[in-house]
């Protein structure tokens, strides 16, 4: 078996045993071991640090355009199951592993994780030294580049490397529009307990929140649901009168893929409209990113990003630190945010913002992922500060 070893732009043959390659724009090219789905899929390279969740990281719609290399080595070991998934489809383009995916050993596993992987039409790549990719991500940013699987071995070098330099990269790159659902629907299910799976949605009058779904991962609706709402999802295009048609008590804006400001055309006027309507809102990730841009802030590029599930958070409110979930590659520069703006949450990283409370609006949103999904649960208080409010507003109305 060939090991994994990065090599000189040009290099065309792949080493004996490869039958994974990374092929990146610069022209370098990292030999592995393929799994999972084969062909060849383009996208920008990142890492995620989290050490569990592999199937739900695989999931998540906000990974479209994205190919993730898990620093942790051992991924795969505790097999895969039809329950922690995020999304109907997947829409990651493929990982990246140190080691061999091994067998399952996890009662709750129910197939390997190559397969299912395989299954889902996603490439991965074992044999990597992640490490050396990481820090190279680290010093000069997240690289696009090709992911490709072989069994035979057999590379079109030119053609992979040609396509990783003419894939035009995520800045500027509306992906919401093209992970979203097509049709309005309800979401029934709350979040999964051992012993009982996922819950039921409750019953009787429940405040109303639209959830507009700009790529959401399903354990945000989830937990709106525990925390007792009734949820109803739209597609990332829907009209503001079509939205506020469905009489919502709350907003929720969605995570999602891709560029913030290229999406921010469509999304920014309805986000306006329903703000002006006097609607309470909640944003999660782009969430949070599109409701900046619809106050007036800017969002910026990240040289690489935070994808992990142990991110420290200062709360400003009270100086506690939330552990918190996190997958962006864009960021709210907090320095553009408007007067009236409450900053509420920041990075303890790199002090990039984390989430902002615009009070008069009664809207809020943060950077980081409360519904974890894989992650701490630290931040599932933000679900219940948002529909509780709601229910107070029906009292009151
Ligand atoms: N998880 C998300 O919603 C990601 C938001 C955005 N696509 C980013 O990369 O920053």
């Amino acid at each position: 078996m060939a090991k994994a070893t990065p090599t000189g732009p040009g290099t065309g043959s792949a080493p004996q045993g490869a039958t994974g390659a990374l092929v990146l724009a610069d022209g370098s090219i990292l030999w592995g071991r393929g799994f999972g789905a084969t062909g060849a899929g383009v996208g920008e390279v990142c890492f995620n640090t989290a050490m569990t969740g592999y199937q739900e990281i695989m999931t998540d719609p906000s990974y479209a355009g994205q190919i993730i290399t898990f620093t942790f080595p051992h991924i795969g070991n505790v097999g895969a199951n039809a329950e922690d998934v995020e999304a109907d489809k997947p829409r990651a383009v493929g990982c990246i592993v140190r080691q061999d995916v091994t067998e399952p050993s996890n009662f709750r596993s129910t197939e390997r994780f190559d397969a299912w992987l395989a299954a889902q039409g996603q490439i991965g790549i074992s044999g990597i030294d992640t490490r050396a990719l990481t820090r190279r991500i680290r010093l000069a940013g997240a690289p696009n580049a090709v992911i490709a699987h072989a069994p035979d071995g057999r590379f079109d070098i030119d053609e992979l490397l040609a396509m990783a330099r003419s894939w035009p990269g995520l800045e500027g790159m509306d992906l919401a529009k093209d992970v979203t659902r097509d049709e309005q629907g309800d979401w029934t299910g709350g979040i999964w307990t051992l012993g009982h799976g996922y819950g039921a949605a409750g019953e009787g009058e429940r405040p109303h929140v639209v959830a507009i779904d700009y790529g959401a991962k399903h354990n945000i609706f989830r937990n709106l649901v525990r925390a007792g709402a009734r949820v109803t999802v739209v597609p990332a295009k829907t009209s503001a009168e079509a939205i506020l048609a469905l009489k919502p008590a709350g907003i929720f804006l969605s995570n999602g893929p891709g560029d913030p400001a290229a999406t921010g055309d469509y999304a920014v006027p309805v986000i306006r409209a329903l703000m002006d309507a006097g609607l309470p809102i909640f944003g999660i990730c782009l969430g949070h990113q599109l409701l900046a841009l619809a106050v007036g802030a800017k969002t910026i590029k990240m040289h690489q990003g935070h994808r992990g599930a142990n991110h420290p958070v200062k709360r400003h409110a009270d100086a506690v630190v939330e552990i918190t979930s996190m997958n962006h590659g864009f960021a709210v520069d907090a320095a553009t945010l408007p007067e009236g703006a409450v900053v509420t949450h920041t990075s303890l990283f790199d002090g990039s913002n984390c989430g902002f409370e615009m009070p008069a609006k009664r809207a809020f949103s943060v950077q980081y992922h409360p519904e974890a999904s894989p992650g701490p649960q630290d931040s599932f208080y933000l679900f219940e500060k948002f529909v509780s409010n709601l229910s107070n507003q029906n009292a009151e109305g």
